[in-house]
């Protein structure tokens, strides 16, 4: 840095004493557009460095690698213009001086390259670590939150810049390209085709109409006509509706809905697969949304192929074509305008983004209390708080007006800077190129090749800032998408997990210890017992005890923190869950139904199973009668979640679903707690003929219900208490005992203590 500060000095000294004592004190055009370059590429690197807080090496890499394509750029030009003959002692100082400088740029860009690496290499790591220690402890419904990701993304976006951030959507890129279809990749081929085709029509009609003045002229009319029908004829070609535009837009069509596809099935198959913790820590609506606007990740496709590739090419062709109409100061002209424009673009995007970021966050807060609001009807009506919701909503819709209003003007503000220096440009480029007609160097034909084709040049320039910011847009709407994606699940088969083999239907329990991971406190402490084919437990206790957490460990919903729980000692770790949930039959505590019909909702357990077998496991539930009575049958439909039915219909749905599936192993959780007590005793008798060949696990908190169970267990905040069959229990005269006699009414219940 040192060194480069003092080859700067020493040049700006001999700069001044060449033009002093040679030249005069009127710098060249040469020389102009050394000062020019140099206040760039300092303008350049400290916009870069004074825009973060902490300069990190991503920021100096960027700065030296712009450095040392200016000074190369700058060094080439020096050699260019100087001859042999006119270099003096000077000249070939200042050559020397430019070559140590894109030396020096050089090797400093490379050291921030690896110095950058190094530290990507650190956060990916500690990123990774995070992750997965996220899923081991499952420490987090909290830190685990949308929020504190976002703004961890948002902060590795500052730290690391673009490029490490667009690394960490590289799980995207399968959706993007068509590996497995024919049809796909001729599509994209269609589109590099049309890309490359596009890019010789868009110099040749400004070139048409430079043609079509000279020959005007020079007074050449039919020449002139024959020029105009050529120049009609090509942006025809060009156009959207023109026979290259309409190939094109079938291709991209294609290519798009690829992508939108698999992208929807990779997050809904990733957020089906995620585990029960994640499930119930967050809002559906919330990530219903985050899938939404996942799929913004298809414009990507488009973004990449059609936008930001063919702009490298037409910058390029750009800057060779005016070389030749006019001069290299000309192009260069051009080029600087360009550099700039895009830098200051970039800038004014980043500067845009956090009032982006706002917006985005208060309309989705907005969607969230209407879906809130709406799916608690029910309790908003029995508190009568209907008018504290309609305030709550106002608000949350006059911030998002608020936040898109700050939003939008910040990008208008950006925006008239951005125009501003496009006009600058131009001016400069006209003024540069009427000096060259003005010397008969050039013709006026190519004046007007310039201005039709500074449109199109500029166009290139404004698509990469415009890439830029929709690709901002882009990543930030995916992030939620990419947060679940990189969500691994806390329970999953793991590498050598093989079928589960039921045979005996031995389910045991060894020294089973369980706490949920977002409280941490001990739920189950060191629970032991096993149940075989045809033999009933029973799970009783009172409230929160721990019953239902042991039917979730059954499904393996979550995984054992200390101890075992095995099928015919096969432990429930490694087996494949599908094959483990294929032998289970299971009646939760709160069945949901799709908003389909009883007979869909039925068959749900077994598509496969005819409309008789469906009736008759509606028979067996107890069901038949009520559903028939029904206008609709069999084909009405249950509402959403069900909420058509009444509670015992819904639980008696569910537990025809069980019946026609007819499971090895069978968990009811309080399956009949909704249920009159004559329903209940016709439901009973099924599950006595359900009983037989099956292991079978009931949670019920009415005992006259698990009286003929094999094996009753009480559980008392986590342990069992007392264990053996209903008589046993009862002659011991504990919990189970007193319990039995409050239920009979032979015991007083607790008294409630008034308030
Ligand atoms: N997902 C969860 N995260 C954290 N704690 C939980 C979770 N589910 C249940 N708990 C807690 O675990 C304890 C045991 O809950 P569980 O549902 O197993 O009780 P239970 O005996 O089935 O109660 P009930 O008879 O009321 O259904 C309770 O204190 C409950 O608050």
């Amino acid at each position: 840095m040192f060194l480069l500060a003092l080859s700067y000095t020493m040049e700006a000294i001999l700069f001044l004493y060449r033009s002093a004592t040679q030249k005069g004190w009127w710098p060249s055009q040469h020389s102009l557009f050394h000062v020019m370059i140099l206040v760039l590429t300092w303008g350049a690197m400290d916009l870069d460095l004074l825009d973060a807080c902490e300069p990190s090496w991503p920021q100096y890499h960027r700065t030296w690698i712009l450095s040392s394509l200016f000074e190369t750029t700058l060094c080439v030009l020096e050699a260019l213009t100087l001859s042999p003959l006119q270099g003096g002692r000077y000249d070939i100082i200042l050559l020397v001086l430019q070559i140590f400088r894109v030396i020096c740029s050089t090797v400093l860009g490379l050291q921030a390259r690896v110095q950058t690496r190094r530290e990507a290499i650190t956060v990916q790591d500690d990123g990774e670590s995070q992750w997965l220690l996220a899923n081991e402890t499952n420490e987090q419904a909290e830190e685990n939150s949308d929020v504190v990701t976002r703004e961890r993304q948002r902060r590795r976006l500052e730290e690391q810049g673009w490029f490490l951030y667009i690394k960490e959507f590289r799980i995207f890129l399968p959706c993007l390209w068509p590996s497995g279809s024919t049809k796909g990749k001729l599509c994209l081929a269609v589109l590099i085709l049309d890309l490359v085709i596009n890019r010789f029509l868009r110099v040749l009609a400004p070139r048409q109409l430079g043609v079509i003045t000279d020959n005007l002229i020079a007074r050449d009319f039919n020449r002139a006509c024959y020029e105009v029908g050529i120049w009609i004829l090509l942006p025809w070609f060009r156009n959207t509706a023109g026979p290259l535009g309409a190939i094109k837009s079938r291709a991209l069509m294609e290519v798009q809905n690829f992508s939108y596809q698999e992208v929807c099935r990779l997050a809904f198959k990733h957020v089906m697969a995620l585990s029960m913790d994640f499930h119930s820590n967050k809002d559906s609506a919330e990530i219903i949304k985050a899938v939404e606007q996942g799929n913004s990740i298809n414009d990507l496709a488009e973004l990449l192929l059609l936008k930001i590739s063919p702009v490298v090419v037409d910058l390029v062709v750009a800057v060779c074509y005016v070389t030749s109409l006019f001069d290299k100061y000309v192009a260069f002209t051009t080029f600087i305008v360009g550099i700039s424009y895009v830098c200051i673009t970039i800038k004014l995007t980043n500067w845009t983004q956090p009032r982006r970021r706002i917006y985005k966050e208060a309309s989705r807060t907005e969607s969230n209390v209407v879906n809130e609001s709406l799916r608690n009807w029910q309790t908003v009506l029995y508190f009568n708080q209907v008018e504290s919701e309609k305030d709550c909503y106002s608000r949350a819709v006059q911030n998002s007006l608020d936040a898109k209003l700050a939003y939008r003007t910040r990008m208008n503000s950006g925006n008239a800077v951005e125009t501003l220096i496009m006009f600058l440009g131009l001016l400069s480029a006209s003024l540069l190129a009427i000096r060259k007609i003005s010397s008969g160097e050039a013709s006026t034909g190519d004046f007007v090749t310039l201005g039709t084709f500074w449109a199109t040049m500029t166009y290139p320039l404004e698509m990469i800032a415009w890439s830029h910011s929709n690709m901002t847009s882009i990543f930030i709407d995916a992030e939620r998408l990419l947060q679940l994606l990189r969500t691994k699940p806390s329970v999953s088969d793991r590498p050598n997990s093989y079928e589960l083999d039921v045979s005996a239907g031995k389910v045991e329990f060894c020294n089973v210890e369980f706490s949920y991971s977002s409280t941490g406190k001990k739920i189950l402490n060191g629970i032991n017992f096993e149940a075989t084919r045809g033999q009933t437990v029973a799970f009783v206790g009172k409230t929160g005890a721990g019953k239902s957490t042991l039917l979730k460990l059954i499904c393996r919903f979550y995984d054992v923190t200390g101890g075992s729980i095995s099928i015919d000692g096969q432990d429930l770790r490694d087996v494949t869950l599908e094959s483990l949930r294929n032998v289970l039959g299971v009646v939760p505590q709160d069945p949901c139904l799709f908003n389909q019909t009883v007979l869909e909702n039925v068959r749900y357990a077994k598509p496969e199973a005819t409309d008789e077998e469906v009736i008759d496991a509606c028979k067996d539930a107890a069901l038949h009668e009520n559903i028939i009575s029904r206008p609709d049958g069999y084909n009405t439909k249950v509402g959403e979640r069900g909420v058509k039915l009444s509670g015992g219909e819904l639980q008696r749905v569910a537990i025809s679903r069980l019946l026609l599936r007819k499971s090895k192993i069978v968990i009811l959780d309080e399956a009949t707690s909704a249920m009159d007590s004559s329903t209940e005793a016709q439901v009973q008798k099924a599950f006595q003929m359900l009983r037989s060949g099956r292991t079978m696990f009931v949670v019920a908190h009415r005992l006259s219900t698990i009286m003929d169970a094999d094996l009753i267990l009480f559980i008392k905040d986590g342990d069992i208490v007392e264990r053996g069959t209903h008589q046993e229990l009862l002659g011991r005269k504990g919990e189970y005992f007193e319990l039995w006699e409050r239920q009979n009414g032979r015991k007083e219940q607790p008294a409630i203590k008034r308030l």
